[in-house]
């Protein structure tokens, strides 16, 4: 599977959490060519702040592989990962992570994250992790606007 394709499941998901009124955030996860996950959002369907896109994709894909450790797995989320996410995509070793949007974007939509960037994060701590920023940006960015048009939104 190509990095855009993952994306785009990426993408799908968080369109589907974007209709089911849960915030604008996909993320999808390969290992070895296979598709062991894809999942939004659900801090407000689960009451779980914890609930980003990334942890809830990690927490199937461990389902699915049976192990913590994920490593050489490929990672698409619809937007760069959060301290919280970046910390367990470490922990859980993924050796790559493709994302869209960028924290700033989710800033500046309403939610209020910590202004450090992912790359900043793996870094510091020393971790291996690779992130690759931009892709489908545009697309991945557009989803916060599809998610404005929601009059019931809500962030946090
Ligand atoms: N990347 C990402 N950033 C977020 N900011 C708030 N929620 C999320 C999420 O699920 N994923």
């Amino acid at each position: 599977m190509t990095p855009e394709s993952l994306m785009q499941l990426a993408i799908e998901k968080c369109r589907t959490g974007i209709a089911l009124g849960q915030t604008p955030f996909g993320c999808a996860i390969e290992l070895n060519g296979q598709v062991i996950a894809a999942s939004h959002n659900t801090v407000w369907q689960t009451i779980d702040i914890t609930a980003h896109a990334e942890i809830n994709a990690l927490r199937e894909a461990c389902r699915q592989t049976q192990h913590p450790l994920l490593e050489g797995a490929i990672v698409a989320t619809t937007c760069e990962p959060c301290p919280m996410c970046a910390a367990a995509l470490h922990w859980a070793r993924v050796e790559k992570v493709y994302f869209g949007a960028t924290i700033a974007d989710a800033g500046a939509a309403g939610f209020s994250e910590l202004d450090l960037p992912a790359e900043k994060v793996i870094a510091a701590g020393g971790g291996s992790t690779i992130l690759v920023p931009n892709l489908l940006r545009d697309e991945c960015q557009a989803l916060f606007a599809e998610w404005k048009q929601d009059e019931k939104r809500r962030h946090y």
